[in-house]
């Protein structure tokens, strides 16, 4: 790319034989963060991509893609579903799934692309946002998550602003987006939000799966001229779109029509019906005129496609006309979903054979007849030379589209948020707190000043049992909310919002004033109304050891979360691990009668109930003198009871027993941090490696099938 001399607003864009492929006018080229020119030219080379499915076969799922998407543009994927559409936009984002093995080439501005997290925005078929925030702080906060710290906050407001001007959100900026108790914003203003997202660090590139899906028509249209207008401004947008209106087609600039993994179309939008509506005769007459008097405009037409030239239309040239009022768009799905053949055979009798060809013949072979036409046709021929010019011009290497925020400010921003959400979120804390303070009266009045009889050394043995067992159980609430925030997490992880450390350290920081309130207060209720051991130190340790459990078993919560992001498989996951952790602790089989192979050594010491139970019985019989079955017999010393009734170690101190699940909250969220970064690099490597073993062993089964047929 070079700077003509000539002119100071625009490039020349030359190929490496120094023919002038294309001039931009730098006034509508976008600027970087960094001040330089970018914009995202995109091309696809004999894209392929096959996957391993679980029985070890393989299956193709695109086949020799090409097509190419420039700045300025918007390019729109359709198909019947399952023909490759959110595939295609997977691969050309860096998205595959694991088990998928890509071939062919991926080309951004000339280059090999390595799009990874963070290179390109892209805006996913769910709306994962947090209900409990409004339009404008979701879009606020994201903002502070990625805009350098060094940008004033006047400025970051400013640039919030105007993205949610660019969306049409400011009627709802100031609503919820909405959850099970909040109502908020439509599905409509939903897709915007998550749009608004992604735009906001201003990507060269943006994909969108299904940006339209699940609204109204007149959402779906005001979305697609949205992403229309954000393409004029120097974007390169790219978007799989189901079934569109004729008004949301009419917007597109290209089309990329897919059936069954292969190319059926890649044009002009326009083209693929438009030229119907002009007679040929007219036309031509145009043409000729045009080439005769400006050749070079007539060349200039051709190089960019304008195939009106030739006044053809895919469709009827490939000898399936798009019939007068029928939708285009329901024509082309029409022409290449296989599955109206099963409609055309259910509804055979009230099918009027017209003039329409798809009534002739099966849609299998109108398939089988558009991707052989649309290979030989010079629609492809024009695709395929495109992608070799964009090849030879190494544009700029483009920005990452991920977080310029310090570390800092991101944890800052993320636990502000997360606290937010929290508090406004009445599912997360508020109802466990209501909870926990209801079976806490209970406890206390079942276990009224417990006192000092005989009978009391067993009922403080049991009280405290149910407190650090069942009562910290009920931290498995908090599971859904956590699944919800993983998800947030997900998208936003996928997009280079943050990074993983921030997100833990956040997520530990915003929960501590909630635990340290319901620890606190249910702890104060329990411990008063019980009246456990006098003394601020006891009280003190009760409540500690109660806020350190619970918060293990939240931080248990995450990890499973991180292995099992379903909800109910989850919670029953969590019940099971907190169960058997129940039943080791020491209450209900005595520690030195639990069976010693595995159950007490190692799984009772690696439980937390275990060390809390051990502490809170030191806690609350040490130093206490406890009356005996009878009058007549000796008073029971606290240290006795723990030594002979609950077989307890009393010389290690009950410090040290709760600094063992202190440290156990630092190992699971340790082991959570683990969990994703396995997740994230190690799972996506292991299965694609299984996968291509599989797919090796197939094919050397497949040769060696082949070689012995052969013999034979
Ligand atoms: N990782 C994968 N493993 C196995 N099969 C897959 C994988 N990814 C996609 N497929 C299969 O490939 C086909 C194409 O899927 P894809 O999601 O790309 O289609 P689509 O056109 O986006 O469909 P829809 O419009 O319904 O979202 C489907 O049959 C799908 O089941």
């Amino acid at each position: 790319m070079t700077r003509n001399s000539s002119s100071s607003f625009s490039y020349v864009v030359t190929s490496s034989n120094d023919d002038v492929i294309m001039e931009i006018d730098e006034a509508s080229e976008p600027q970087g963060h960094n001040g330089i020119v970018v914009s995202a030219h995109v091309a696809w080379k004999d894209v392929s991509v096959m996957v391993t499915l679980n029985n070890g076969d393989t299956r193709n799922i695109l086949e020799g893609l090409t097509g190419y998407a420039e700045p300025g543009t918007f390019t729109a994927l359709m198909g019947p579903s399952g023909s490759g559409k959110s595939t295609l936009l997977d691969a050309l984002s860096g998205r595959l799934a694991s088990n998928a093995i890509l071939s062919g080439n991926i080309l951004l501005n000339g280059r090999k692309a390595k799009l990874s997290f963070g290179t390109v925005a892209f805006v996913t078929q769910d709306d994962t946002l947090i209900g409990t925030l409004t339009v404008r702080e979701t879009i606020h906060y994201s903002a502070q998550l990625r805009l350098p710290d060094r940008m004033p906050l006047s400025e970051k407001r400013t640039l919030v602003e105007s993205t949610i001007a660019d969306m049409g959100l400011q009627d709802c900026a100031d609503t919820f987006i909405g959850n099970w108790h909040l109502r908020g914003i439509s599905g409509g203003e939903k897709r915007r939000v998550s749009i608004a997202l992604e735009i906001l660090m201003r990507p060269r590139l943006l994909f969108l799966d299904e940006p339209t899906s699940g609204l109204d028509s007149a959402s779906a249209f005001f979305v697609t001229q949205t992403l229309r207008c954000l393409s004029r401004d120097g974007r390169t947008v790219i978007a799989s779109i189901h079934q569109p209106s004729s008004e949301v087609f009419e917007l597109f600039d290209r089309l990329y029509l897919l059936s069954g993994g292969k190319t059926v179309y890649f044009g002009q939008a326009s083209e693929a019906h438009q030229a119907r509506y002009l007679p040929y005769s007219r036309l031509s007459i145009i043409l000729w005129i045009i080439f005769v008097s400006r050749p070079y405009t007539f060349f200039i037409m051709w190089k960019l496609e304008l195939n009106l030239v030739f006044g053809l239309q895919f469709f009827a040239e490939a000898g399936f006309p798009c019939p007068s009022f029928r939708n285009p768009s329901d024509h082309f799905l029409r022409c290449s979903n296989s599955d109206f053949d099963k409609v055309k055979a259910t509804l055979r009798d009230s099918i009027k054979y017209n003039d329409d060809p798809l009534n002739k013949m099966t849609t299998v072979e109108a398939i089988r007849s558009l991707v052989d036409f649309y290979r030989r046709s010079q629609y492809c021929y024009l695709a395929n030379e495109q992608v070799e010019e964009m090849s030879k011009v190494k544009g700029t290497v483009l920005d990452s589209n991920g977080s310029q925020a310090s570390f800092f400010m991101q944890s800052y921003i993320l636990t502000k948020r997360s606290f937010v959400n929290m508090t406004r979120d009445f599912g997360y804390y508020w109802l466990r707190l209501v909870i926990y303070l209801v079976v806490s009266v209970c406890v206390g009045t079942i276990y009224f000043n417990v006192g000092t009889t005989y009978n009391s050394i067993q009922a403080r043995g049991a009280c405290a049992a149910f407190i650090f067992g069942f009562m910290t159980f009920m931290s498995i609430g908090g599971f859904p909310s956590f699944v919800e925030d993983m998800k947030v997490f997900q998208r936003e992880r996928m997009n280079g919002h943050y990074s993983i450390i921030a997100f833990v350290i956040s997520n530990t920081l915003s929960a501590m004033p909630f635990l340290i309130l319901i620890a606190t207060l249910s702890g104060t209720i329990c411990y008063f109304m019980v009246r456990f051991h006098p003394g601020f130190s006891h009280y003190l340790f009760f409540v500690l050891a109660l806020y350190a459990s619970i918060t293990t078993v939240e931080s248990l919560m995450m990890v499973i979360a991180s292995v099992v992001p379903n909800f109910l498989m989850g919670i029953v996951i969590g019940a099971g691990i907190l169960g058997i952790s129940m039943v080791v602790s020491g209450f209900f089989r005595l520690p030195h009668d639990i069976p010693k192979p595995v159950w007490r050594y190692p799984v009772s010491y690696l439980t937390f109930d275990f060390w809390a139970i051990q502490g809170q019985y030191k806690n609350h019989l040490k130093g206490l003198i406890f009356d005996n079955q009878s009058p007549d017999l000796p008073k029971i010393t606290g240290e006795y009871a723990l030594k002979e009734t609950f077989q307890i170690h009393v010389n290690r101190s009950k410090w040290v027993d709760l600094s063992v699940i202190f440290s156990m909250i630092i190992i699971y969220r340790l082991i959570f941090f683990i969990m994703i970064k396995i997740n994230e690099d190690v799972t996506p490597w292991l299965r694609g490696y299984i996968a291509r073993r599989k797919m090796q062993q197939n094919g050397a089964n497949q040769n060696k099938t082949m070689t012995q047929y052969a013999l034979a």
